[in-house]
């Protein structure tokens, strides 16, 4: 009669999660049957934003504004300006994160995302987000849960991020180790080691580097220009130096574009990136 009471207790906080789940509004077909996601999609990496405008809600200002943008196969953009300017905002729409209110297209080597369903297309992308998942558990649950990589695949991704050494000594034989527990660094590491093993066409970092250390973030960009070097990049920077070598860079203010261009020509035109340069605000 004591138990009973306090297990109710407990099973109606499981009831309160799992209504707060199913609260959720769903976001659009999973899959679309008749238009499936083609199999070698996305091949070249064309990304092309066409009057592009978010908001958040209804009554709110627009995150992002009429954006119109080309990103040609294989090139690297990065991404900077201030708290608030749209940049993240702009992450989340190219998964389709965000459903509602938004106004134009997207389209990728020619196809609208916004035809596809959601689970076909995003796994066709790839992202390393602002704060990355770990799960509890082995290595092998956290870089490949759906067992579709050797564990050769694996470890050969580690070792390139440096990650190799963080999982238990011990079970280093096993091959399936237990990650020690991991910084917030750490864990953008063994996300790029989920983006080694995939090899996307697309890819999207935002913050990706925030939490590492300088020489770590330096180790990172130089194994992301050498391993994506055929890839679309969009780097989301925090650190200056994160992007100095970018193709182009975009600078976003109030959810527009406000300047675009190599970095040596935004320098020598003396505009907001030039500024930001000078004051290393970021
Ligand atoms: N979940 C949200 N709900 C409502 N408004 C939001 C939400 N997320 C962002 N915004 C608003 O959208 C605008 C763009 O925000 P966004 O996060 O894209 O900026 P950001 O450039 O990525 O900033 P940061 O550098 O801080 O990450 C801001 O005005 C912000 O307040």
């Amino acid at each position: 009669m004591v138990d009973v009471p306090s297990r109710l207790q407990e099973y109606s906080e499981y009831v309160g999660t799992f209504r707060q789940f199913s609260d959720i509004k769903a976001e659009g077909p999973y899959i679309v049957e008749g238009n499936r996601v083609p199999r070698e999609w996305p091949h070249n990496g064309n990304v092309e934003f066409k009057s592009l405008s978010v908001k958040y809600g209804a009554d709110q200002n627009y995150a992002l504004k009429n954006l119109n943008l080309t990103i040609r196969p294989g090139e690297k953009i990065g991404i900077v300006g201030r708290t608030g300017a749209g940049k993240s905002t702009l992450a989340k729409a190219i998964f389709r994160l965000l459903n509602e209110n938004v106004e134009g297209s997207i389209e990728i080597d020619g196809c609208d995302t916004a035809k596809f369903g959601v689970g076909d297309f995003r796994p066709k992308l790839g992202i390393i987000p602002q704060e990355s998942t770990m799960f509890i558990g082995t290595v092998r649950r956290n870089l490949d849960p759906l067992h579709e990589f050797t564990i050769e695949d694996m470890w050969a991704a580690m070792i390139k991020c440096g990650v190799a050494e963080l999982i238990e000594p011990e079970r280093k034989r096993k091959p399936i180790g237990v990650a020690k527990k991991s910084s917030n660094g750490q864990q953008q590491l063994f996300s790029l080691c989920r983006l080694l093993m995939r090899k996307r066409k697309v890819l999207v970092l935002d913050e990706a580097t925030a939490d590492v250390d300088q020489e770590t973030d330096r180790k990172m960009q130089e194994l992301i220009r050498s391993e994506f070097s055929d890839c679309t990049v969009l780097t989301i920077a925090h650190r200056l130096d994160t992007i100095m070598n970018s193709d182009r860079i975009i600078v976003m203010e109030k959810g527009e574009i406000a300047e675009i261009g190599p970095p040596q020509e935004l320098i020598a035109n003396g505009g907001m990136f030039a500024e930001l340069v000078k004051a290393n605000a970021f």
